[in-house]
């Protein structure tokens, strides 16, 4: 069937907007296949260099052009659980690659930050700007030139994104995205989150804390809560980067290597060399990232992919903006409820039926385009299926359930848990804003508050171990958007608003900074554009300012007359100490030139 009329009419605005940069990419990307394979144009040197370390059959096989070449972009190290796993990946990958009659080779490394490491730490002003850098660093390996088709090793917040801003920039190349999957259930999210209130109200111990937190993040795989890195992995599966049925299953299972197996197989089929030639740049068009965002409503995503989403589609060439995300939330129905939007974690939202049965569930009544090219062939409709392994150890993909295995995780389009999606733009007089409230109450969609207002989160903690932070508030933090410090996540702000927020008092937090996609439950307007570094509105708010925050109409507004708020001098902050430490000062130039919040925070794209 074909979309509902008011995707297709989103999708058909966003194409009028990105043709001036849409067509000449495309044209990039044709103009690079025209060129053949690309082994070809390489000199006896670079060759011989390329493939010096390979066996004399491999280096036989390359020496031609009628064998592809796999590229392999690693993300692997040991600081992020979800990542951990890709070690053994390239034996893997090049196992099947000779099994297939192709070649694979590690073509470079990334890096990878864990936000779980550094969350709260000076190392968080380096994660955003982390994301380009993956993607320039996968440029490096991928300038080698030669290589048929691309795997990428990635799952975590920025990893994905950067990974995929290279895919689409080697656009004419296959993109095939290989997850390792999330760890298995431990201690619940929110017996975690409880616990650490506890603690920061000094009714629980260190060690206590330590406890709960070893056994939350207790082994391999991606944490399993539903943050950023977890709304990556849902992301490549509705994009069609990954093979049907890969996202959630747990690493170290022989399911999990068949997957991994049967990706690398994929990408070496869909290679110019083939007959289902699929490169990444012709795959991904507008309704793939149309696709993206109704999934990210679909199953409150994390409020980072209106940062990134917006930095993966202009590699290709495509213009996604704040209103688009915030209108499709006004179509898409909520269908899952996982932490911190529930209590839920991603394993049972896979046992409940996963992305097959979402995918499903959407395509029913045309929230999603189907008519879209994947890495598996043509047609969304092809991912409505749960992966199992076969007697022969083979991927075999059953058909979605017709009713979801657990209804309180996973719903079904015709009872959605809210009608409408998690991600709304606010505007008014303090700028932009981006909002999630699939895991605000409804009675805290609107906040009209005095404002407290501060420079860092710390200031903001140190205010409530002094008992400062009585009665309804909209805590305002400012100079926390890329151009000041990084954009760091926020997250440590969750526990101590979440404690306010319990004991019965109104408050929100407004804020050109951005949260983890793990922070919830407390009504956040976030990525406050322009910046307050930027002489953005932000920078005018005094203590006491009323300040309304309304997500059912859209609006963040401070209560002060128009004249005598714009005759206000801007506030300055003192940001020396964020120019040096923990690598800090190799990123001052990200700091000079990054672009605003609405387009990706990036400093690839203006
Ligand atoms: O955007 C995200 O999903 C977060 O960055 C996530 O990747 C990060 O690791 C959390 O902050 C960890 O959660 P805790 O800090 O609550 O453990
Ligand atoms: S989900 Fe976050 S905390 Fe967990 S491994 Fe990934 S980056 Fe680290």
């Amino acid at each position: 069937m074909s979309a509902d009329k008011r995707i297709e009419a989103i999708t058909a605005r966003i194409v009028e907007r990105s043709k001036p940069h849409r067509e000449p990419y495309l044209g990039r990307v044709r103009a690079a296949i025209s060129k053949g394979v690309h082994r070809s144009i390489l000199s006896c040197g670079n060759l011989a260099h390329g493939f010096a370390v390979c066996s004399p059959a491999e280096k036989d096989a390359l020496a031609g052009d009628r064998v592809p070449n796999l590229g392999i972009i690693t993300s692997y190290n040991d600081m992020l659980s979800a990542h951990q796993p890709f070690e053994t990946y390239p034996a893997l990958i090049r196992d099947a690659a000779r099994e297939a009659g192709g070649v694979a080779q590690v073509a470079g490394g990334v890096p990878a930050m864990c936000d779980g490491v550094t969350q709260g730490q000076p190392g968080m002003e380096l994660s955003l700007f982390s994301r380009d850098l993956i993607a320039m660093a996968a440029g490096v390996g991928l300038s080698h030139n030669m290589f048929d088709s691309v795997v990428y090793l990635g799952v975590c917040d920025k990893i994905v994104p950067g990974l995929t801003i290279a895919a689409l920039t080697f656009g004419h190349l296959p993109a095939v995205f290989i997850p390792a999957g999330p760890m298995t259930s431990g201690l619940p999210n929110d017996e975690k989150a409880r616990v650490r209130q506890l603690f920061a109200e000094g009714k629980a111990g260190r060690a206590e804390l330590l406890e709960a937190e070893s056994k939350s993040y207790h082994g391999p795989g991606t944490c399993t809560f539903y943050g950023t890195a977890n709304s990556n992995q849902m992301l490549m599966e509705i994009m069609g980067f990954h093979m049907p049925g890969a996202s959630f299953i747990n690493p170290g299972t022989p399911l999990r290597d068949a997957l991994t197996k049967e990706a690398a197989r994929r990408a070496l089929a869909i290679t110019a060399q083939g007959n289902e030639f699929t490169p990444a740049g012709e795959m991904i068009d507008e309704r793939s990232v149309v696709n993206g965002v109704v999934g990210l409503h679909a199953t409150g995503g994390s409020t980072n992919h209106t940062l990134h989403l917006i930095a993966m589609a202009r590699a290709a060439g495509i213009v996604l903006t704040w209103q688009d995300i915030s209108e499709l939330s006004d179509v898409v129905p909520l269908l899952a409820r996982v932490y911190p939007n529930g209590l839920a974690d991603v394993n049972h939202f896979h046992a409940a039926g996963g992305m097959g049965f979402l995918i499903q569930e959407l395509l029913k009544t045309g929230m999603l385009h189907d008519d879209v090219r994947t890495v598996y062939g043509q047609g969304l409709k092809a991912y409505t299926v749960d992966a199992r392994l076969g007697e022969n150890g083979a991927v075999v993909r059953d058909q979605s359930p017709k009713v979801s295995h657990d209804p309180k995780v996973l719903a079904n389009i015709e009872t959605p848990f809210q009608p409408t999606g998690g991600l709304k733009m606010l505007s008014g007089n303090i700028g932009k804003a981006v909002i999630k409230i699939s895991a605000v109450k409804p009675e805290r969609h609107v906040i009209e508050a005095p404002a407290k207002v501060f420079h860092d989160q710390l200031e903001l903690n140190a205010a409530f171990k002094a008992g400062e932070l009585t009665g309804d508030f909209i805590a305002v933090v400012r100079f926390q958007g890329p151009k000041s410090n990084g954009m760091p996540e926020l997250h440590k702000l969750t526990t101590v608003l979440g404690i306010l927020q319990d004991r019965g008092q109104r408050v929100a937090l407004l804020t050109d900074g951005r949260m983890s996609g793990a922070s919830g439950k407390v009504p956040a307007a976030i990525h406050v554009t322009p910046e307050a570094v930027d002489n953005g509105p932000i920078g005018r708010i005094q203590n006491g300012d009323r300040i309304r925050l309304d997500a059912t109409h859209g609006t963040i507004e401070v209560l002060v007359d128009a004249a005598a708020f714009a005759a206000r001098p801007q506030a300055s902050a003192d940001l020396s100490g964020n120019e040096f430490g923990m690598g800090r000062e190799l990123f001052a130039p990200f700091r000079a030139i990054a672009g605003p919040a609405d387009h990706g925070a990036s400093v690839l794209f203006a």
